[in-house]
Parts: structure tokens; sequence; C-alpha cells
């Protein structure tokens, strides 16, 4: 569950990204976050990973005040967040199955269990026979499902994308859908921040769209409505 409120964001050069923002998504949901370029999508997103605090307002992100939450206790948050970048952000150096094994949050987990959590993961993104090459052995496509993989591999109740598909082909756009799709179907929240009015137009789901740091449209089953 993520409640804001009053939730105003000012970044330190005095812009101001968000004026007053009031939402709340359920658990489960699966949400298209759109708008004009600048209108306050990443900020919107970044404030629920706790990558930037707000100027004002409350953030409840799974019953957990983000207001009173400690530094140290950051990661705790983020252990039921998992983000997916439209530039992947994998290590470069690492293979997929190192990528995949490092996000693990291990706790005294034994190396069997490691290598099976990242074997199902790598299973629901398909890419099981990748599991030895490095990222830049990969196409675009399959690194943004390794990334993908990486964002779920902890089990997170949120899964939060920002422009997911914004460096893939249509056809490529289309398979990455149906992956977060499925982790849908299996409970985990989906919040996504895209400019694809044809994803958006084709898949329903509810649409929040921010213009001008505000929420101007929140629809179920909404349309992209934007001429970018
Ligand atoms: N780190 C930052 N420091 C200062 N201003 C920022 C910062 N990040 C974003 N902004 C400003 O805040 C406003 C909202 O930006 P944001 O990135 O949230 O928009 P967006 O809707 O995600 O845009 P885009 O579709 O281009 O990614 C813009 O005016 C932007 O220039």
């Amino acid at each position: 569950m993520i409640e804001m409120q009053g939730v105003q964001m000012v970044y330190p050069n005095g812009v101001s990204a968000l004026n007053g923002i009031d939402v709340s998504i359920s658990q489960g949901e699966f949400v298209y976050v759109v708008g004009p370029s600048g209108a306050g999508k990443s900020t919107f997103v970044s404030l629920i990973y706790r990558e930037e605090k707000p100027t004002d307002g409350s953030i409840i992100i799974n019953g957990v005040h983000l207001r009173k939450l400690k530094e140290r206790k950051i990661p705790y948050l983020r252990r039921d967040i998992g983000v997916v970048y439209q530039d992947f952000k994998l290590l470069p150096r690492l293979t997929v199955y190192e990528n995949l094994a490092f996000a693990l949050e291990v706790i005294e987990e034994n190396p069997k269990n490691i290598k099976k959590r990242v074997m199902d993961v790598l299973d629901l993104v398909k890419l099981k026979h990748k599991a030895r090459q490095i990222p830049d052995e990969l196409s675009g496509g399959e690194q943004q499902r390794v990334s993908i993989a990486r964002a779920i591999i902890n089990n997170p109740k949120i899964v939060i994308a920002d422009e997911p598909t914004g460096n893939l082909d249509p056809e490529t756009s289309w398979e990455i859908m149906q992956i977060f799709e499925e982790i849908n179907n299996r409970g985990t929240t989906v919040i996504m921040a895209t400019h694809s009015r044809d994803i958006v137009n084709a898949i329903r789901k509810r649409v929040i769209a921010f213009e001008d740091g505000t929420i101007v449209r929140d629809e179920d089953r909404g349309e992209y409505g934007y001429e970018i």
C-alpha cells in the first residue's frame, strides 16, 4: 500500500517538481504514470523508493511513514521495492547469474537456496540459458529482462519501473510488458512511468497523469491521452 498526502517536492536548486500530491495505491495494482517531459513522473517514483525526500507532506509505504524512517532503516524499505530503470544499470563485469546473486539480500542463505532463487527468476524472464554471459553479450531486451529479474529477486511487494521500454524496439517492449503483467498477476504492485502511448492504450490499467507537478487525471483502465 502506497499513500501520499500533500506531497511537495522542491529540489535544492529551487525547481518545484511536485505540488500537493494526494494518491493511494493498493497492493496488487498496476499503475501507469504518464505526462509530458518534466511533469514530475520520475520524481514521484523516486519518492516511493526513498531516493528523494519530499519537502512537505506524508508518504506511507507498506505501513512505514517515510518521514520517520531513519537512514539506516532505508535498506529494509528497499527490500520490499524492486526498481527497473530505462538503462538497465547492470554491473558490466559480472555475469547474469552474478548480477542476480549479488542483488539477493543474503541472510544466512545457503548457496543452494541462492542458486535456486536466481534460477527461478531467470526462468520467469526466460533467460536461464544466458546465466553465464555478461551484460554486453546480451541484446537490450535481454538486459532489461535481467534487470527485471534483479528487481524481483527479493520477492518485493512493489516494483517500480521508470521508462522500462524507453530504449527498446516495439516488439521487445511487448515482451517486457508480458513479464510485468506476469509479475503483477502474482500479486506484486507495479508502478510504471512511461511515454509509450501504444502500450498504455493497448494494455489497459490505472493511469495517473501528471502535469506541472500535479495529478491532473487518475482513471482505471485509462488512456495515455497525450500527443507526445
Ligand atoms: N535532481 C534534480 N535537481 C533539480 N531539478 C530536478 C531534478 N530532477 C528533476 N528535476 C526537475 O523537476 C521537474 C520534474 O522532473 P521529472 O524528472 O520528475 O519529470 P518527468 O516527468 O519524469 O520527465 P521525463 O519524462 O522527461 O523523464 C523538472 O522540471 C526537472 O527539471
